[in-house]
């Protein structure tokens, strides 16, 4: 593949133009918000010119509603060869794509099993794929071509390629992405309004259960309602357990010991089938692990700082790999912690150095989990 389009330059399209820019293909970027658009371009994503004649691949990073649309859109532009999605739902794009009048032989469905509960292109990595599984959904109309490209995308990216179809997708994310996220969100309401007393006192466990309820509301409600019967069939196997649990904890104190011999033993079963469920949790691979360093930045509250900061560094020709934004309220400056490869980091802090940039002088090891 030597060049593509990425439409929709947030968390996933960002992050796949900067693997595929790394990769040597010449990216183009898309985006109906011009800001997501500049930022992913100031962070070395790819370029904003639109390309003078067809791409290999465009790539629609774009909301699952939107990806009917738009790539009707694209391909009455003759934007590209090939075009895939990287929607979190498969069937419902797959029968958008037929009903909005695009060739189906030229389209393969695709989703990254990666992400994060961050968006937009401030949070997107290089190396957010590597070692991830990304399943492919050709369908009888897609073209080999087609399929060939997908499976060049997802290992220029570094993912595992996984061919499914539609229908299975759907029914295995609403089990391993969708319910969970729900769980997650209907525990992290419980705090909502809880004491910050008691708040206070939480663990991780509270940090590893919640996470993933951070996500953008507006997308989520997208993604659960393309596949709302897969999630509310998982949801319902729970509900039953729950209540089950709910009872059994009620039963626990005050019964006479029979019953609470009964109501301890189903206890225990509910947890150990919690342990042979979570054993059964594939563990993050990635194929190099890498290792990061935070170089801390002081940047003016001023427009434009942050495109200038992440121009000087893209100049020296390093890739931004994270960045973390600590706002200091009324402060004329904020800190900026720009995560590089540690072999990048003595070139940056000359560059950034020679541009007038102040460094905090520690820069912190970041380990990759
Ligand atoms: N967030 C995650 O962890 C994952 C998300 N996905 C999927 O990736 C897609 C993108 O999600 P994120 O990158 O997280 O969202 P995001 O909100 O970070 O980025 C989406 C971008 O698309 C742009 N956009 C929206 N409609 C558009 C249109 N009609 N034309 C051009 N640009 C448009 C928005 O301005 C935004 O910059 C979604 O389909 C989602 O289901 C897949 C795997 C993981
Ligand atoms: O944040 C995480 O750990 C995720 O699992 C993110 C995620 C969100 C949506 C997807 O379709 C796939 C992955």
């Amino acid at each position: 593949m030597r060049t593509a389009v990425v439409v929709g330059t947030g968390l996933i399209g960002t992050s796949i133009a900067l693997a595929l820019s790394r990769r040597g293909v010449l990216v183009y970027l898309d985006d109906a918000d011009t800001t997501a658009a500049r930022t992913a371009e100031a962070l070395g994503a790819g370029s904003l010119e639109m390309p003078a004649g067809q791409v290999d691949l465009a790539v629609l990073a774009v909301p699952p509603a939107s990806i009917g649309t738009v790539l009707a859109r694209c391909q009455r532009d003759g934007l590209a060869h090939t075009y895939t999605d990287v929607a979190s739902v498969k069937v419902r794009p797959h029968e958008e794509v037929r009903a909005a009048g695009g060739d189906p032989s030229r389209y393969i469905g695709g989703h990254p099993l990666a992400g994060a509960e961050r968006s937009g292109p401030l949070a997107a990595r290089a190396d957010l794929f590597e070692g991830r599984p990304w399943v492919l959904t050709p369908s009888p109309l897609t073209d080999r071509s087609a399929l060939n490209r997908g499976l060049e995308l997802v290992s220029l990216c570094g993912g595992v390629p996984v061919l499914m179809d539609t229908d299975a997708h759907d029914r295995a994310v609403a089990l391993t992405s969708h319910a969970p996220h729900l769980v997650a969100s209907m525990m992290a309401a419980r705090l909502e309004h809880a004491e910050a007393e008691h708040i206070r006192v939480s663990g991780q466990g509270l940090r590893d259960v919640t996470r993933i309820a951070a996500g953008e509301p507006a997308l989520w409600s997208d993604i659960l309602t393309a596949n709302a019967d897969a999630v509310a069939d998982v949801l319902d196997g729970f509900a039953k357990d729950l209540e089950r649990l709910i009872a059994v904890l009620r039963a626990l104190p005050g019964a006479e010991s029979e019953a609470r011999r009964a109501a301890a033993a189903d206890l225990q079963e509910l947890l150990r089938r919690g342990n042979r469920g979570h054993a059964r949790v594939p563990h993050k691979q990635r194929s190099q692990p890498a290792e990061y360093v935070a170089i801390p930045v002081a940047v003016p509250d001023q427009p434009g700082a942050l495109a200038r900061l992440f121009s000087t560094v893209g100049e020296a020709g390093v890739n931004i790999e994270d960045v973390r934004i600590e706002h200091s309220l009324d402060q004329p400056s904020g800190l900026v912690e720009l995560l590089v490869e540690s072999t990048s980091v003595a070139g940056v802090r000359r560059v950034l150095d020679a541009n007038g940039w102040t460094m905090r002088e520690k820069p912190l090891l970041v380990g990759e989990g």
